[in-house]
């Protein structure tokens, strides 16, 4: 597979500031080893996708970063997740504070059964003003890309805009609550290519001021979007525990890896 690299070159990467840094051992369900050895940073203002074969732990490790997995029982890890140098897997750290600031947006679009605006309300609405409620969804809905698309029908159901257009609004509801980090799991494979792009595009506007990591199957999305990319496999033959092959700028991964299991992935070769 030949992939058009848009990526940002290496030079142009800001690596000086080091927002998350994932740091596990070992992450359990049971007694079932899922994901071992990473140890990821991830930088400010990027773009970072994590990319490999089905079940080697991507969607896994994403939810690390902002203690979703803790929601899934029996889940279990050794290591810890650095936000802004503080382990967020500190007993006084409160989750849901931290899923403000680490929020997350799902492969398959997940509005609430409200209105469009209360769907973008839900993080602001403590605000008592209801004007500046107003704007604060108003901004958060420009900011998605759907301003325009849904600006006469806000008090319309969630549920009767498309799939794309719902997808834009789950990021616009993840706006609202001003988080610095946006997760994404596979936001677009529920999607056409029309909306994709839409999506695409947005993902290069927010990292101005948003920091991302985003789990994709597709590599030529992985190519365009990212400006570092983590190539995760399971290593060990008939082992099911998925492990950190490579971490480098997308650039690198994509024309110069330095494994050859990454070459053999970016190539399309298998996965
Ligand atoms: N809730 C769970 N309970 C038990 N095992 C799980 C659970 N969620 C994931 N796993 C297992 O952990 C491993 C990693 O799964 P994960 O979904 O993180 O992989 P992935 O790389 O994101 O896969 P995909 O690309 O197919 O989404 C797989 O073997 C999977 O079956």
């Amino acid at each position: 597979m030949i992939v058009d690299s848009l990526s940002p070159t290496a030079t142009s990467i800001n690596k000086t500031e080091i927002i998350l840094h994932a740091q596990v051992e070992a992450l359990y369900y049971g007694k079932f080893l899922a994901l071992r050895n990473v140890n990821l940073p991830v930088y400010k203002n990027t773009i970072t996708a994590l990319i490999g074969p089905s079940g080697c732990g991507k969607s896994t490790l994403l939810r690390c970063f902002n203690r979703m997995n803790e929601l899934i029982a029996g889940t279990r890890l050794q290591g810890q997740v650095l936000f802004h140098n503080t382990n967020v897997y500190q007993p006084e750290i409160d989750p849901i504070a931290l899923r403000a600031s680490v929020g997350m947006v799902f492969q398959k679009p997940n509005p609430f059964p409200k209105s469009i605006f209360a769907n973008v309300a839900f993080s602001p609405r403590n605000q008592r003003f209801q004007a500046i409620l107003d704007e604060q969804v108003e901004q958060a809905l420009r900011r998605a890309y759907l301003w325009d698309e849904v600006k006469d029908r806000l008090h319309e159901s969630a549920l009767d805009l498309s799939g794309g257009q719902q997808q834009r609004l789950c990021i616009a509801r993840a706006l609202a609550a001003k988080p610095e980090v946006i997760l994404m799991d596979e936001p677009c494979s529920a999607l056409d290519p029309l909306a994709t792009r839409q999506i695409e595009a947005l993902l290069e506007d927010l990292k101005q001021q948003h920091t991302i990591v985003i789990v994709t199957h597709n590599l030529q999305q992985a190519a365009r979007v990212s400006d570092r990319a983590a190539f995760f496999n399971i290593m060990q033959e008939g082992s099911r525990t998925g492990e950190l092959v490579e971490y480098d700028d997308t650039d690198v991964i994509f024309h110069h890896p330095q494994q050859e299991t990454t070459r053999q992935y970016v190539q399309g070769r298998f996965g």
